[in-house]
């Protein structure tokens, strides 16, 4: 597919955690892979694709190692600080992006800065499958185990239906002005948001599911990155 067919859109790279449950000395977003920084290799999903308008990248307020980075001063690159939560950090890049002239029928790509494995057919793939949804969607992966429902003693409460469970994944492609209301209305009503699509779901829409490879996977634990380094050496 011709990349030029595809709609336009603005990026949206929330990267103000702390990783948590990486017990790094570091936040995820900034360990080592392959040579470069994991946010590194995750901006670089984007900012030479033809249809990118602007990157926004939302970063901790008090981050010492973005300015170390190359790209630091990659004018297509705006710089937002984060909030509490995720989508606090999302929201505040939205909040840029109006700035920056955004349109209310614009795309709007939310990506982990912790997912540096997307792909590019991914990508377009979700371009080209939403550019004329009504709603948008997300990249996402039918679960492919078999689930149980645990229960508060962590012994099996029951095993859970896998042939409508799917994983939710980024990038999430949703129109700006939607997506900044959805996400607005959410957080004042204290309503747990943990993905933009949960967002459109509160306000009651139903985001399309894109499905996508599961090695676009979340950096969150150290497996997860012991996985993809050795993934990434044996492809060089
Ligand atoms: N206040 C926050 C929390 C998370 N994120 C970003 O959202 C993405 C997905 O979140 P997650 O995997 O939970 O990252 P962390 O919150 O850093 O991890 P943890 O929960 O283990 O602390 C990450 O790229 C992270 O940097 C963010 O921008 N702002
Ligand atoms: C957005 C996300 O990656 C979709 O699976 C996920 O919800 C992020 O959750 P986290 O707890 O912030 O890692």
């Amino acid at each position: 597919m011709s990349t030029l067919s595809l709609p336009e859109f603005w990026a949206v790279i929330p990267a103000a955690g702390v990783g948590s449950r990486m017990r790094a000395d570091r936040p995820k977003q900034y360990l080592e892979l392959s040579g470069r920084t994991i946010l590194e290799h995750t901006l670089d999903c984007f900012l030479d694709h033809p249809r990118l308008k602007r990157l926004v990248v939302s970063l901790a307020v008090d981050d010492p190692f973005w300015p170390t980075l190359a790209c630091a001063g990659d004018i297509r690159i705006e710089r937002v600080d984060g909030g509490r939560e995720r989508a606090d950090s999302v929201l505040n890049a939205l909040l840029r992006l109006e700035e920056l002239g955004a349109q209310s029928h614009d795309w709007v790509l939310v990506h982990d800065a912790a997912r540096p494995n997307l792909s590019s057919f991914d990508l377009d793939r979700l371009l080209s499958e939403l550019a004329n949804d009504p709603v948008g969607g997300l990249l996402a992966v039918p679960a492919k185990d078999t689930l149980k429902r645990a229960r508060a003693d962590g012994r099996v409460a029951e095993t859970v239906d896998r042939s409508v469970i799917w994983q939710a994944y980024t990038p999430q492609m949703f129109r700006f002005g939607a997506l900044y209301r959805a996400l607005a209305d959410a957080l004042v009503a204290d309503v747990a948001i943990t993905d933009e699509a949960s967002a459109l779901e509160w306000a009651g829409q139903a985001p399309r599911l894109i499905e996508g490879r599961a090695d676009n996977l979340k950096v969150t634990r150290p497996e997860d990155l012991d996985w993809l380094r050795q993934r990434w050496s044996a492809k060089r």
